[in-house]
């Protein structure tokens, strides 16, 4: 019976297996659930937001936006708050909510949690999550997915195991040392961006000396991507500006291919997108030429170098695995050896324990901790919120200029 005041919210363990788009589909067509809840049900969820941006790219605009803004011009927490307006306001007699906080800010997850305990008064909850402290209050009761269908359950939340890589291991060596390498890696001097007179960073100042490491933080909005493209040289953004990278200044006759080549680099989307047959000691190995697999033969050299980091990350056995086959974790501690088997003198990792239990989350911190401390390459970690357990020592916070608007600023702490 819909719109009861007794109403079940159901939560769904995602920490070992995401649910598919299929998956997702069946929960959504459940007799059970359209009886309990009522007929409609919505799913919020990044398949559906990818559907929004591909009908976007294909009709040119975008039901999502208001002013005829494009979603893709939105950063990711903006797309998402937008996906829930659109969709509370055709008022669902269910919503099933796939991690919905994730890429969110504090203020934002704490403020869509209020929404949503709201909601529950009037429409029907299933949240898929991977971190317990994200469950819903109101969500009560489990669900799993076995054996095709879904099944109520106890809801049991994950107690968090503290772990780490292996301390004792040393970091390999790289086969060749990068020459020339300057003292400073990243320089913006003043350096302000607008998108069509929408200012989104101002007189941002700041440098990265090489060896030092620094988590680059802000809300949804603030301009990290924008800042991150600046440095991968994928933005066009920086030209006529006073930014420097790697001793050059941007827009004097370096190519992207002569940026890329001195960064590693590694999201968590990677993990998607990298879903080819190769095995894991390829995929290590293909760091070295910035490819996604490896199409020659490697050398003994090279084979034994990516052993030497899966002997790091505890994942021996996994060598001549298929990448794809191993789980989610796993997947990201590889793509960030492939990142650093050729000791980049910058490693870029975006959002890297974006939707990771904690158990997840804190092997990969330790890994990084690891790299960070090795002082020979500056780690660059972006994300929006802190994370337990990460020993950066130099912080860049994109903060808002209240007084009259004109973009985020840069507040550096420094040790
Ligand atoms: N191509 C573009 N055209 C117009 N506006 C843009 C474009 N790219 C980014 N923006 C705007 O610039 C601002 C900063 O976006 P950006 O993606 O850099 O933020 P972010 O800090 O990475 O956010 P999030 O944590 O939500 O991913 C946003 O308001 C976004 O809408």
């Amino acid at each position: 019976m819909p719109h009861t005041n007794k109403q079940t919210h159901y939560a769904i363990d995602t920490s070992n297996a995401p649910l598919s788009k299929q998956q997702l589909k069946e929960l959504k067509d459940q007799a059970w659930l359209k009886e309990e809840a009522g007929p409609f049900g919505l799913v919020f969820s990044n398949h559906t937001l990818d559907a929004y941006l591909d009908e976007e790219y294909r009709h040119g605009n975008s039901i999502l936006t208001k002013d005829g803004d494009l979603l893709k011009t939105k950063s990711s927490g903006e797309r998402k708050r937008l996906l829930l307006a659109y969709q509370l306001a055709q008022n669902p007699d269910f919503l099933i909510l796939d991690n919905p906080f994730d890429a969110l800010d504090i203020q934002r997850v704490a403020s869509l949690k209020k929404e949503l305990q709201e909601l529950a008064k009037s429409t029907v909850l299933l949240q898929l999550f991977r971190r317990s402290d994200e469950v819903l209050p109101c969500c009560t009761v489990g669900l799993t997915y076995q054996e095709g269908q879904f099944v109520k359950v106890d809801l049991i939340t994950e107690q968090h195991t503290s772990v780490s890589i292996n301390h004792e291991q040393k970091l390999p060596e790289p086969l060749e040392a990068f020459k020339n390498v300057p003292d400073e890696l990243i320089s913006f001097r003043n350096v302000s961006v607008s998108f069509d007179e929408k200012p989104v960073l101002k007189d941002i100042t700041w440098t990265v000396k090489r060896g030092s490491s620094w988590h680059l933080k802000g809300p949804n909005g603030a301009g990290k991507t924008t800042l991150l493209s600046m440095v991968t040289g994928d933005s066009t953004k920086g030209y006529g500006k006073e930014l420097y990278l790697f001793g050059r200044k941007k827009g004097s006759g370096e190519t992207v291919w002569e940026i890329k080549q001195k960064i590693g680099y590694f999201t968590s989307a990677m993990t998607e997108r990298f879903d080819g047959m190769h095995d894991v000691q390829s995929m290590i190995i293909s760091g070295l030429y910035d490819s996604v697999g490896l199409y020659q033969k490697p050398t003994t050299l090279e084979q034994a170098r990516a052993e030497e980091w899966l002997v790091l990350l505890g994942l021996k056995q996994l060598s001549g695995a298929r990448f794809r086959t191993l789980n989610e974790v796993q997947k990201r501690l590889i793509l960030i050896a492939r990142a650093m088997i050729k000791h980049p003198p910058l490693l870029i990792l975006d959002e890297p324990t974006a939707a990771l239990n904690e158990t997840g989350a804190a092997l990969i911190v330790s890994l990084i901790n690891k790299i960070a401390a090795s002082g020979s390459t500056s780690v660059l970690y972006v994300s929006h919120k802190e994370e337990v357990g990460l020993e950066l020592f130099n912080e860049l916070l994109l903060v808002q200029d209240d007084c009259d608007f004109a973009g985020y600023t840069a507040k550096i702490r420094s040790s």
